[in-house]
């Protein structure tokens, strides 16, 4: 099971002009490269992730979202100015690749502010029961209304922009989206843990699995009570 819920705030959504405030209490910060390559904008490259890095020191650690064209070149010069890569176009291409991390876009590419797609949440779902040890990321309209629906799927890993750096706040509120995650990560595990002690001692568990939803052979194990 991926462990633990990350929260990054989206430096897209930021005032680029006054990033002091990002020392906060972030897992990651989200950078969206862009060039214009797949989607309409452009954004930051090396040189700004190099200088946020001076300016922050190696924590929170940078998650680099690379909507760029040919982002296999660019993989050394954004691991050299401090990112811990994520490249969207060049996994695509590479069915092969090892990955630890899997991103489901809430939003279409590339603008800030969208109202989440709530269809992509079947994927996050889907990530979640077919890898249960992968990371799994979600980014674009997360916040305080909609984490819990990405967080319930199985989503452990959350981009927020405008929530975070619109916020009056921005620590509390990366601490309530976190504090959401956790509480759906900590009740899949325990209704995961009721429905194997299902299956494992039909009939002894049962009024404990009763409570717990995903048990399935509920009817079955109370006909098998003495
Ligand atoms: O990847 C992105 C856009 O391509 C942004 O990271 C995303 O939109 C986050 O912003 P918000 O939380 O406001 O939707």
């Amino acid at each position: 099971m991926a462990s633990g819920c990350k929260i990054g705030p989206s430096i897209h959504n930021s005032d680029l002009a006054s990033l002091g405030m990002l020392d906060s209490e972030a897992d990651y910060l989200h950078l969206d490269v862009i060039n214009g390559y797949f989607v309409p904008n452009i954004t930051f490259g090396p040189p700004v992730a190099e200088s946020l890095q001076k300016q922050l020191g190696q924590d929170p650690s940078f998650d680099v979202h690379m909507m760029v064209s040919r982002p296999e070149e660019w993989v050394k010069p954004m691991a050299a100015a401090g990112a811990s890569q994520h490249l969207e176009a060049f996994i695509w291409r590479n069915q092969q690749l090892q990955i630890d991390t899997a991103l489901v876009m809430t939003v279409k590419h590339g603008l800030v502010g969208q109202k989440l797609m709530k269809d992509m949440t079947r994927k996050v779902h889907w990530l979640r029961t077919q890898f249960p040890s992968l990371d799994t990321e979600v980014d674009g309209g997360v916040g305080p209304d909609t984490i819990h629906k990405c967080a319930e799927a199985g989503a452990n890993t959350i981009v927020s922009g405008s929530a975070i750096m619109k916020s009056e706040d921005p620590r509390s509120m990366i601490n309530l989206l976190r504090t959401v995650c956790s509480d759906a990560q900590n009740k899949r595990k325990w209704d995961r843990d009721q429905a194997g002690t299902c299956e494992a001692i039909p009939g002894i568990k049962v009024f404990q699995c009763l409570r717990s939803l995903v048990c399935r052979k509920t009817a079955f194990s109370l006909i098998d009570l003495p």
